[in-house]
């Protein structure tokens, strides 16, 4: 009783999957999905009237033997070959006319599954599902296959259309022959069906552990191939130790698909074998039948066809059917992926919208870690940041500082505690509404392959067309001047393999560094978010951005990480981060006279310079 409700149920899920698919389909273009299916049928009753016409001819010729009319006889094939003529055409044009449709729809059902998969992806206001590799397997998949999957799916049912009218059509005349042989044939079919569906799932295991391969196999590829990475690659003569692991790991991809390709070729021999069998049966019972002069010689060239037509139409439905769970099992992870619910970010439902700061941010009892089978990161740290000042936080590598600005731009929601906006919990903002009161740069700050104005203006999309504002920005950041004596200005292409022919110019680390600056200037946030702004920047711009630092600063709340101690003594309040909690809070005098953590770490570095 549990088996069978068990299969019922697996059934009701796939006929949801199946309906969901074609409700795709006929949503994006529902006349070509009818022009379709009719178009099938049509052509799935061709091989019935090509039988009965060539059935009807022989009889024909036969009679002719003993009737003296050959008038009658010519009218007759005349008729024939008129009707013989108009089924060409429909079989000629209806397989090419269906092709063009199905790729038509197609080319419409992958611009709105592509889509679809974007908009999801791009909808996840968290950055955990991006750290998972579960989710990038899903993807991965999605990307490739399941964009195909209603397409698939529509071409399976017409597929099954067609092949479900020759089968009506031929089976009515094998049932008139012998009912017990047209029951015999029907019956192989069960072991296919039963062998393809084996198969199909066989082949999407075969699909989704090959998945993170893929997905290696194409990042050492990257690394051979992509700019970036030719310098160092060359330098440190990685390219053979790469390729190595490239080849393996293609090697491993194809072993698998081959295997996969054995395991089908072995049942698809022991099937063949089945359907021999059983067509031979019949042809000898079609033959048995002739003798004992029950049926005319047109009749056997009939019922020889219409065995051979049932068992190839019931061998492709069989095949159609595993198509169809191969396109089933593709679609349900895109329907996963589209069901993903934020991991680690609380969703409320009725957002308050983000007033302007005016006591300042308050971090209680804030406890983090990235998963629970990880350390914690950050542990009970208590902090209040007045509107309008600037705190700098100081720390030894992994000390957490990057951490507590991702919980800050709700990125990740604390573990434990809360961390309140005028005594507002964050959580009670919608993310994007937050980030947009917030202008942050990362020390992992993105290089847009884009031209310099784009690099800009992406900091502000409300701006991107507004030229003087990109150039006021560019300007605070300290690049105008570099970006003036570019060859085509603030349209050039910060890209050497993106641009068009050979147009692109590329940019130091440092000029990079400006960009995003310039491009945190195009927002008038609130609060502003620098974790380690001048890391690669050269002592004069370095120099240069801290003299007008606090004229940049004036009426922001700001946030400041960096492990350049004379840039620090500037911030109102200094905090020193240590394995993931507050070990020291005061001015850069205050911490300076405690002689601890942070004027150890002032020290050094101030007797570096010295040395
Ligand atoms: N996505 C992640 N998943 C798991 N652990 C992480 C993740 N990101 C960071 N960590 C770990 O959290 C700790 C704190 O990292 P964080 O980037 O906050 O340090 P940091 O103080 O900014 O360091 P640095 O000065 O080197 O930039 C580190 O031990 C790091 O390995």
């Amino acid at each position: 009783m549990h088996k069978i409700r068990r299969w019922l149920t697996l059934i009701a899920g796939t006929m949801r999957y199946i309906g969901q698919m074609l409700w795709l389909a006929w949503q994006v273009q529902p006349v070509y999905c009818v022009a379709l299916i009719v178009l099938e049928i049509l052509q799935g009753i061709v091989p019935l009237a090509t039988a009965w016409i060539i059935k009807s001819i022989i009889d024909l010729l036969t009679q002719h033997f003993h009737a003296q009319d050959p008038g009658q006889l010519v009218r007759g094939l005349m008729a024939l070959l008129l009707i013989q003529a108009v089924i060409l055409i429909v079989a000629q044009l209806g397989a090419p006319l269906s092709e063009f449709l199905l790729a038509e729809l197609s080319r419409k059902l992958t611009l709105q599954v592509k889509t679809t998969i974007y908009q999801k992806i791009n909808s996840l206001a968290g950055i955990s599902h991006f750290e998972d590799p579960q989710f990038h397997n899903t993807i991965e998949m999605v990307a490739t296959h399941a964009q195909m999957a209603p397409t698939q799916m529509l071409q399976n049912v017409n597929m099954l259309c067609k092949g479900a009218a020759t089968l009506l059509s031929f089976l009515g005349v094998l049932i008139a022959l012998s009912p017990l042989l047209a029951l015999i044939v029907c019956i192989t079919v069960l072991p296919q069906a039963v062998v393809q569906i084996k198969l199909s799932r066989q082949r999407f295991d075969m699909f989704f552990d090959n998945s993170p391969r893929e997905r290696r196999a194409a990042y050492y590829g990257r690394l051979l191939s992509w700019a970036p990475y030719a310098k160092e690659v060359r330098l440190f003569n990685l390219g053979q130790y790469f390729l190595t692991r490239f080849t393996e790991m293609t090697r491993l991809i194809l072993g698998a698909q081959s295997q996969q390709q054995i395991r089908e070729l072995r049942w698809q021999g022991g099937l063949a074998f089945l359907s021999t069998i059983v067509t031979s049966g019949a042809l000898v019972v079609v033959v048995l039948q002739a003798f004992s002069g029950r049926i005319s010689i047109g009749d056997i060239v009939f019922y020889i066809s219409a065995v051979e037509s049932i068992q190839s139409t019931l061998s492709s439905m069989a095949f159609e059917l595993s198509n169809m769970n191969d396109s089933m099992l593709f679609f349900r992870q895109y329907k996963e992926l589209l069901h993903l619910q934020e991991e680690q970010l609380s969703v409320t439902q009725e957002p308050c919208a983000v007033p302007p700061l005016t006591s300042g941010i308050t971090l209680r009892n804030v406890s983090f870690r990235y998963s629970e089978q990880q350390p914690w990161v950050l542990r009970h740290i208590n902090l209040f940041l007045p509107a309008c000042q600037c705190l700098a936080l100081v720390g030894l590598n992994g000390a957490g500082k990057t951490t507590l600005i991702k919980l800050l731009t709700r990125l990740y929601d604390p573990t434990e505690g809360e961390i309140l906006w005028d005594g507002i919990d964050i959580r009670e903002f919608e993310p994007q509404e937050l980030r947009r009161n917030m202008g942050a740069i990362f020390q992992d700050f993105v290089r847009y392959e884009l031209t310099v104005h784009e690099n800009i203006g992406l900091g502000n999309t409300d701006l991107l067309e507004n030229t003087v504002e990109i150039q006021k920005a560019a300007l605070k950041a300290g690049i105008h001047e570099r970006i003036e004596k570019l060859a085509d200005g603030y349209q050039s292409m910060l890209s050497l393999w993106m641009a068009e022919e050979k147009g692109g110019t590329d940019f130091s680390v440092g000029e990079w560094q400006k960009l995003a600056l310039a491009r945190m200037f195009m927002r008038d946030s609130q609060v502003l978010i620098l974790d380690e702004p001048t890391a690669s920047l050269d002592a004069q711009a370095e120099y240069e951005l801290y003299q007008h630092f606090r004229e940049l600063m004036r009426g922001h709340t700001c946030i400041l990480i960096t492990h350049r101690f004379n840039t620090v003594r500037m911030a109102e309040q200094i905090a020193v981060l240590e394995e993931g909690q507050i070990s020291e809070l005061g001015t850069h005098k205050e911490l300076l006279e405690r002689n601890g953590t942070y004027a150890q770490l002032y020290g050094m570095q101030a007797e570096s310079y010295r040395a």
